[in-house]
């Protein structure tokens, strides 16, 4: 039987004027690294939020991990990374996660290890407000990585990133993944999802697609992810006003 970390069902989520996702389903298998893909304003953020039980939603059922989004029982098994680093410019890196450790009842020892899997430790001692973006950022990844969550939610985590480093945090989320933990990984940048085993693409808050790249290209005739969703944006649109 397989086993999904997320189930959703006729998600519907108004935010002020806009009906952001409406009527919307996804399964998302454990184990598996999910990229969700789609442009600025798709409803990416707003589905994640909704993942980690801090979107107030209209209708519909959102089920993680076996549980309601949100319930208190998730608190450590769920981590959100949002755009926004979530740390504190006047500590250092090692402080900022020693903080978090304790406050998730983490064991402290797990500090080095998740400073070390981001990249950081050379700066482990170092402010964060001294630290450049990309570096920040990795700082509040770290803090998703303490303690054993089981799935990792993370919006955008490769913004502002070298490719070098790119390439090592995806080799990161790869080896997540074969451990065990779900990962949904957004980024709005196609060449991305190439290293994703399923892609998500949302437009507009439907869903575009949900499939592995090669059945992508396969079922698009696109030599690439964003060929595919170019493809399939104008299907779509054919679609609607025909
Ligand atoms: N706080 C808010 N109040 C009202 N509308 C909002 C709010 N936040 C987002 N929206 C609207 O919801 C829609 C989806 O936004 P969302 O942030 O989920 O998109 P996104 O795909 O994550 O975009 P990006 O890649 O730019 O972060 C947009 O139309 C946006 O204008």
């Amino acid at each position: 039987m397989m086993n999904f970390a997320v189930r959703i069902r006729g998600l519907r989520v108004v935010r002020g004027p806009v009906t952001v996702l409406d009527d919307f389903d996804l399964d998302i298998r454990s184990g598996s690294l999910t990229g969700l893909l789609g442009p600025s304003g798709s409803g990416k953020s707003t589905l994640m939020r909704a993942i980690v039980g801090v979107q107030k939603v209209a209708g519909g059922t959102v089920e993680v991990l076996g549980r309601a989004a949100g319930d208190k029982d998730l608190r450590d098994r769920v981590a959100y990374v949002t755009q926004a680093p979530s740390v504190y410019a006047d500590l250092t890196v090692r402080q900022n996660l020693r903080y978090y450790a304790r406050v998730l009842g983490a064991p402290l020892s797990d500090v080095d290890r998740a400073i070390e899997q981001v990249d950081l430790g050379s700066r482990a001692d170092h402010l964060v407000g001294r630290l450049s973006g990309g570096q920040e950022s990795r700082v509040s990844l770290a803090t998703a990585l303490l303690g054993k969550p089981e799935l990792l939610v993370l919006d955008e985590p490769t913004v502002g990133l070298d490719p070098v480093l790119r390439v090592q945090l995806w080799e990161l989320f790869h080896r997540l993944a074969e451990s065990g933990v779900t990962l949904l990984v957004s980024s709005h940048v196609m060449d991305e999802a190439e290293r994703c085993e399923r892609l998500v693409l949302l437009r507009e808050g439907a869903l575009l697609a949900d499939d592995t790249l090669p059945d992508l290209l396969a079922r698009t005739g696109a030599a690439d992810a964003e060929g595919a969703f170019l493809e399939l944006v104008e299907k779509a649109e054919q679609e609607a006003s025909s």
